[in-house]
């Protein structure tokens, strides 16, 4: 487990950490700007010393003010990589690598350096000098050489910030393969539903310096009281789903979850594969009726549960579908003239659905 339980006054904000993760897979730190998102994880590397409370990693404490321990940095075993790469610009992208794996203490090393070479796909870069990179090559490299010092636990803090789309497209693969094949812990920092939905396994969510809420993504990013800090447009739900079959004549997949199934486009996962499917609550529309007249093909019937005020003109809806909730933006107008309350049959109506496969790679939406 890791054991974050501490308190650091930063200027006027409160910084208040209460969470317990598991210590396996892709925990994003999903907040605001400036809710203190990297004061957290830099208290875990040792960068910042809380005010009290207690750091612990697996059988490894790192911090009790209590008892007075506090590990320094560079004896916690832990891999940073920041928002730039921040290579040595003298050495090349070997030496920089190899700086890493020097600093190694003695017995075999887990993460060898011709698997990070191979699973970062820096092989054709090993010759070159930082500043000959793309900001994302460089990034690569930061990897592999904060992997190669074996850490026990990765930090990532927002390391695809300074790219631009396409650098970013190019390498979010890349972090997906390496999370996948190094079985370190991960903590990730980021402020993109998008990157956390397709990494992370884990969420805490920190507000004004309080980690208000933690779990199992799914799960917790679903939750009705999140839909204000996602904002209109990222606000919804994630489905845990499995690929249940291909239809070949429409190029469609039809993912199962719970309570019932979605006709996506095609998936290129065999079925039985789990995937997530993320559905906005902007793209859920709802009907007193199923309507064939319609073009779309996702129509679900279920029960409104409840109505609440986003803002201006819009009201976000949750409808259960069996024990699966899903939600809706739809107008306060609408509400009015489709007689909706809590407790009324509907259909619910669901335009797009963005795919990602669990450790995987991910597909984009559909009507
Ligand atoms: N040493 C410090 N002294 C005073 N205030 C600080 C200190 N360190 C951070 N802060 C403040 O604490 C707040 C949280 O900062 P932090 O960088 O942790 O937030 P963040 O969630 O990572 O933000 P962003 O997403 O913008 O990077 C900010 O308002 C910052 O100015």
């Amino acid at each position: 487990m890791i054991e974050l339980a501490f308190d650091k006054q930063l200027g006027t904000l409160g910084l208040q950490v209460r969470v317990c993760l598991p210590a396996r897979g892709v925990t994003a730190i999903y907040g605001p700007s400036g809710s203190g998102k990297t004061s957290l994880i830099n208290a875990v590397a040792g960068l910042l010393r809380p005010d009290s409370g207690v750091i612990r990693v697996q059988d490894r404490l790192f911090f009790d003010a209590t008892r007075g321990i506090d590990v320094p940095v560079e004896r916690r075993g832990i891999g940073y990589v920041f928002q730039d790469a921040r290579l040595f610009p003298h050495l090349s992208v070997a030496g920089n690598l190899r700086y890493g794996l020097k600093r190694h203490r003695d017995g075999p090393a887990p993460v060898g350096f011709d698997s990070v070479v191979a699973v970062l796909g820096i092989e054709p870069l090993l010759q070159r000098r930082p500043h000959t990179l793309s900001g994302g090559e460089r990034q690569r490299v930061a990897l592999g050489r904060a992997l190669l010092r074996q850490p026990r636990l990765l930090l990532m803090d927002e390391p695809l910030a300074a790219l631009d789309a396409p650098r970013k497209a190019e390498l979010l693969p890349y972090i997906e393969r390496l999370c996948h094949e190094f079985t370190l812990p991960v903590l990730y920092v980021s402020h993109s539903v998008d990157e956390i939905v397709r990494l992370a396994q884990q969420i805490v969510i920190v507000e004004g310096g309080r980690s208000i809420d933690s779990g199992e993504l799914t799960e917790v990013m679903s939750r009705p009281a999140h839909a204000r800090l996602l904002g209109r447009f990222e606000s919804g739900v994630v489905l845990a789903c499995v690929v249940a079959q291909h239809d070949d004549r429409y190029q469609l997949s039809t993912l199962r979850f719970a309570d019932g199934e979605l006709r996506v486009p095609r998936v290129d996962l065999p079925p039985g594969s789990p995937v997530r499917a993320r559905v906005r609550s902007r793209d859920v529309a709802l009907a007193l009726a199923p309507s064939p007249a319609l073009s779309i093909g996702n129509q679900l019937h279920g029960q409104l549960v409840s109505l609440a005020d986003v803002h201006g003109p819009y009201l976000e809806t949750t409808v259960a579908l069996g024990t699966t909730q899903v939600r809706a933006l739809i107008t306060q107008e609408s509400r009015d003239r489709l007689g909706l309350q809590p407790g009324r049959e509907v259909w619910v109506m669901v335009k797009s659905v963005a795919v990602d496969a669990v450790g995987g790679q991910g597909s984009e939406a559909g009507r």
